[in-house]
Order: structure tokens, then C-alpha cells, then sequence
């Protein structure tokens, strides 16, 4: 039979771990799931999350606590200008346009406009599609075109990143300068299933492996960055918060 202290250490997970941690197992994050977040959750994400589910690529999309945050952030940051990298059927991209005021708008940029259009006529629904300027076409070239706009630099209160991982490196270098000082940049997978803590000879899945150094990298790159302070979240595959300072 445990004693006090060791009971104690076991409930909080630090005997097991050597430091604090809150999700220790899939059902604390189911409890979270069901507690805070699907209660809450609008009709039009369940609806755009439940259908997403059946499609063959589901673990692309953002889940839906992730989504609960960047709504969160929307709104605490008075955001009204947006951008989304990567937006596959839309969870992200709903999550953000219901958070943002009716006058807010949102330019969304994925390569494939048929995923897009799975979660359109469910974003049509909620009533703001109006916000959203959809473009088809890689992410990259597009931020540049906008970079040459002088009016278009520092424009924008908030970006999500959630696109090809091995580009975040030039969509940093890129979105900082669109993002205004004091705007908010999130980048999403920067735990990438746990890879970045894996030995290097871990067994990695086929798609992990070849972008596990990229997210590394960028890692490295944002900690060091002087011009953003940051905040790296357990939240989803891992978000990291970069708010302009300079
Ligand atoms: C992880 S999914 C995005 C998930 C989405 N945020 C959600 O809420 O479900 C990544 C998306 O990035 C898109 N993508 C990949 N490479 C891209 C690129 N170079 N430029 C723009 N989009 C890209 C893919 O088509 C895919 O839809």
C-alpha cells in the first residue's frame, strides 16, 4: 500500500514523469473533450468535425480543444484581419471566422479547393462565409505577392499556420512581416506526435519521420527569434504562440 506522499506524486503523474503533466491518458482527454469543449462546441463544427471524420485524411484536422483555443485567442486579441495556411475541410477555418466580429474577414490559402468545398456549404450555414477569401494555390508564392504591397505589411491581427511543415521556416519569415507588432501567429504540429522528445533512431511512422527535423528546426529557430516572444502549448500536435514585439 502507498503511502501519502507516494499516492500523491502517482495522482499528479511526477513519480512517473519527474515533472508536473496534466494528460496522463486518452481519457483525460476524452474528460476534456466532453466537459469543456463538445458542450460548447458550435452546431457547424460538430457538424464540418462529424463529417470530416468519415473522410480518409481525417487526421489532418485541427481537434476540436484546438479549435476552442484559437477561438479563444481570436477574441482576446480583438482580431479582426486573419490568415490560415492549410485548411482542409475547414474546422480551423469555421473556429476562426465564427470568432471573429461580423466585419472581420479571413484569407484562407490551401492548395486542394476540393477540401475546402467538402466543409463549405456547412460554413454557408453558419452564417459567415462572408468573412472568408478562399485561394487555391501553394501558400508561399501568395505571401509573396502580398509582401510586395507595402499597405499589406503588418496588416494582420492573426495567422494559423497548418500547412506542408517543411515550409514553416519561409512562412515565418514570411507571415512576420504581414502580422502587425503586438498580432498573434499560431503554428500548429510543433510537437509533431511526440517525434521532437524521440531518440534519433526512434521506429517513426512514414509520415513523421521526414518532417521531424523540419519541426525541429523551427523549434530551434522560433526560441531564439528576438522579434516574437512565445509560448509552446501540449494542445493538439502541439501549437506555438508567436506574438510579434518588434
Ligand atoms: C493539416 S491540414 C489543415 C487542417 C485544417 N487546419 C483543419 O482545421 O482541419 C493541411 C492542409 O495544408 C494544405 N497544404 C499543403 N501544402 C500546402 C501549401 N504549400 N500551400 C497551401 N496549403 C497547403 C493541404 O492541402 C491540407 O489541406
Amino acid at each position: 500500500m502507498a503511502n501519502e506522499e507516494e499516492q500523491k506524486n502517482h495522482l499528479f503523474g511526477i513519480k512517473d514523469l519527474g515533472h508536473k503533466t496534466l494528460l496522463q491518458s486518452d481519457a483525460l482527454y476524452q474528460y476534456i473533450l466532453e466537459t469543456s469543449v463538445y458542450p460548447r462546441e458550435h452546431e457547424c463544427l460538430k457538424e464540418i468535425r462529424k463529417m470530416t471524420a468519415k473522410h480518409p485524411l481525417n487526421i489532418m484536422a485541427t481537434p476540436a480543444d484546438e479549435g476552442q483555443l484559437l477561438s479563444m485567442l481570436v477574441k482576446l486579441t480583438n482580431s479582426k484581419n486573419a490568415l490560415e495556411i492549410g485548411v482542409f475541410t475547414g474546422y480551423s477555418l469555421l473556429s476562426t471566422a465564427l470568432a471573429l466580429p461580423p466585419d472581420g474577414k479571413i484569407l484562407a490559402l490551401d492548395v486542394n479547393r476540393e477540401y475546402y468545398e467538402l466543409g463549405l456549404p456547412i460554413i454557408q450555414k453558419a452564417g459567415v462565409a462572408h468573412k472568408i477569401d478562399f485561394r487555391e494555390g501553394p501558400a508561399l508564392p501568395f505571401l509573396d505577392e502580398m509582401l510586395k504591397d507595402e499597405n499589406k505589411k503588418g496588416s494582420l491581427d492573426f495567422v494559423f499556420v497548418d500547412a506542408d511543415k517543411d515550409n514553416y521556416l519561409n512562412y515565418h519569415k514570411r507571415v512576420l512581416e504581414l502580422v502587425k507588432i503586438g498580432g498573434l501567429i499560431g503554428y500548429d504540429n510543433t510537437l509533431w506526435a511526440g517525434s521532437v522528445a524521440a531518440p534519433p533512431d526512434a521506429p517513426l511512422m512514414d509520415y513523421i519521420k521526414p518532417l521531424r527535423g523540419h519541426v525541429m528546426e523551427l523549434n530551434k529557430y522560433l526560441a531564439q527569434d528576438s522579434r516574437i516572444e512565445i509560448c509552446q502549448l501540449p494542445v493538439g500536435d502541439g501549437i506555438t504562440l508567436c506574438r510579434r514585439i518588434i
